[in-house]
């Protein structure tokens, strides 16, 4: 009897896992083995997962060698799943060498959903939470002060680079506690190695990087007859006592009583409420430098390019935050004074978001959701350029129209409906972008200092006509993506002081530092 018993539920388990194997939406067709894995390109996949989203609608799957993906193209879709049914879907991919040899597992975005990514994120939370972000504003403001008086110094700068500077300085201010990168060697140096080792991380992830990740078994491999072995252990080796020397410099860092403690100090607490050891902590804390820097920068880069293009609602906005403002700079005070400027913001994040692809969750176990069976193990990816364009929330979601979030006064509307807020840009479920109110206030800053002090135009080309930049020639950085710099030529046009910019003429270089001398922005305040 219990022969039959047993064989009954062997089949019932095999016929399941087949059945679930074949109830995965269907999607483009691909080759035998290979499945779509030649038509996954490595640059701009959000925009190929947009196009398949033509044909096989809010809803895929891929394969691509035997992992499969499950794409979500609207924001109903990717609700649905991500966030309604999150604790089934908030694993990561593993990686083996970048997630074990070269982090030992403790990069709290790539670790699976379990203990040790809990605890991690719970600091994330206390250090970053739409509270705790308010502890840093008047550090952000002071940071926006410094972009607009570099700009304003050196007018040849190129604005990329400064604003770059300005998000590292604001995010690696509020982790530890530092001085500006403005005014520090060192904390430039530092920036800039971390910068380097985050390009190693991602480069190590990039697909056929390393064999390792095709053949698992390698692993198995003595240290002594692999290389790569030898240089994931060094490097894992090195950036830990990096990151734990950053970590207690900035932990013993109290603040001076008017500003806030960075994140490595203000956390004391929570990583002992929460059992997180001191590394775990400091590799949170690079973590977040990683996840913050570029992101942020991406986020301003396209506003800057959605200025180029509608001079109109920079002229919009403009006018609301001189009738807010006048002379004085714009502060987090003024923001619910500025919604045209929210409003800007997140039209900006919508239709160019700077991470148009989430990092893919993965299934850690099989789900349903509607007549799909989605086996463990399955890819999940919100493909937020596409859900960003979904017409049900954004009617012509091409236009670039900040309108769409205001009533008929202006005001900002409510949220969408069964939404947090209106900014889609941050993922989903329980792997939602923990930083995201910190990087709205960063993007709001910067966005408000730079209105408030220049226009922004395009440049001339040698006959002197506007040099348009391509709003689709993307350059992919792995997670985040800009407008290839190349095109995008813009100068920042001073056409009056700081806060009397409607009535003062183009300065010229003497004059602008006398007249840098008398703007509100050098009353000591962005200079503190
Ligand atoms: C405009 C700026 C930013 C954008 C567009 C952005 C976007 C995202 C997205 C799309 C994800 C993946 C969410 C998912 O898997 O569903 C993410 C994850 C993450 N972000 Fe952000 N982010 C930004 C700024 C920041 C900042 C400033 C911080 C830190 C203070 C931060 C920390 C993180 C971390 C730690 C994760 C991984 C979360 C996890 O795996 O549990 N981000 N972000």
């Amino acid at each position: 009897m219990w022969l039959w018993t047993v064989g009954f539920a062997l089949v019932a388990y095999v016929t399941y896992k087949l059945t679930s194997l074949s109830r995965l939406p269907p999607g483009p067709k691909g080759l035998p083995i290979l499945g779509n894995a030649l038509d996954i390109p490595l640059n701009g996949l959000f925009l190929k997962l947009d196009a398949w989203k033509q044909d096989h609608g809010e809803i895929y799957a891929l394969n691509a060698a035997g992992q499969k993906i499950l794409v979500l193209t609207t924001a109903k879709a990717a609700a649905d799943v991500l966030d309604r049914i999150s604790g089934s879907c908030s694993d990561r991919p593993k990686f083996i060498m970048m997630g074990e040899y070269m982090t030992g597992g403790l990069m709290v975005s790539t670790l699976s959903h379990g203990d040790r990514w809990r605890r991690m994120r719970r600091i994330v939370h206390e250090g970053f939470n739409i509270r705790a972000a308010e502890a840093y504003y008047s550090m952000q403001e002071e940071e926006a002060g410094r972009l607009v008086r570099v700009l304003l110094e050196q007018p040849r700068v190129e604005l990329g680079v400064v604003r770059q500077r300005a998000a590292a300085s604001i995010i690696w201010r509020a982790l530890y506690d530092a001085p500006s990168l403005f005014q520090s060697q060192q904390v430039e140096e530092r920036v800039n190695h971390m910068n380097e080792i985050l390009d190693a991380l991602l480069s190590s992830a990039m697909p056929l990087a390393y064999m390792v990740e095709l053949i698992p078994a390698l692993r198995y491999v003595p240290t002594s007859l692999a290389k790569w072995k030898q240089y994931g252990e060094r490097f894992f080796k090195d950036t830990d006592e990096f990151f734990e020397n950053l970590y207690k410099e900035g932990k013993e860092s109290k603040g001076d009583g008017s500003k806030a403690k960075g994140f490595a100090a203000s956390t004391e607490e929570a990583c002992k409420e929460f059992g997180v050891s001191q590394q775990e902590a400091a590799w949170t804390a690079g973590t977040l430098f990683g996840a913050g820097a570029e992101t942020t920068v991406g986020a301003v880069h396209f506003f800057c390019l959605a200025m180029l293009l509608h001079p109109e609602a920079m002229k919009t906005a403009q006018k609301q935050i001189d009738e807010v403002c006048g002379k004085n700079p714009p502060t987090f005070k003024d923001r619910e004074r500025l919604p045209y400027l929210q409003a800007l913001l997140r039209e900006t994040m919508r239709w160019r978001p700077s991470v148009p692809a989430s990092i893919p969750h993965v299934a850690c176990e099989d789900f349903h959701y509607k007549e799909w069976v989605i086996p463990k193990g399955t890819m999940c990816i919100g493909n937020i350029w596409s859900i960003n364009r979904d017409p049900e929330f954004f009617p012509e979601p091409e236009k670039f129209r900040p309108e769409r979030y205001l009533d008929e006064k202006g005001q900002l509307r409510p949220s969408l409906p069964g939404y947090h807020d209106d900014i889609l840009a941050y993922g989903h479920g329980r792997r939602i972008c923990p930083g995201r109110d910190f990087a709205n206030n960063t993007v709001y800053v910067e966005m408000a200092y730079l209105l408030w002090a220049f226009d922004i135009e395009k440049a001339k080309d040698a006959n002197g006509k506007d040099i348009v930049p391509n709003d689709m020639d993307f350059s992919d950085k792995g997670l985040t993506v800009y407008v290839h710099l190349r095109i995008l030529l813009y100068r920042v046009v001073l056409t009056s002081c700081p806060g009397t910019r409607r009535n003062s003429q183009q300065c010229s270089s003497p004059g602008r530092k006398t007249c840098l001398n008398s703007c509100p922005l050098s009353d000591g305040r962005a200079e503190k």
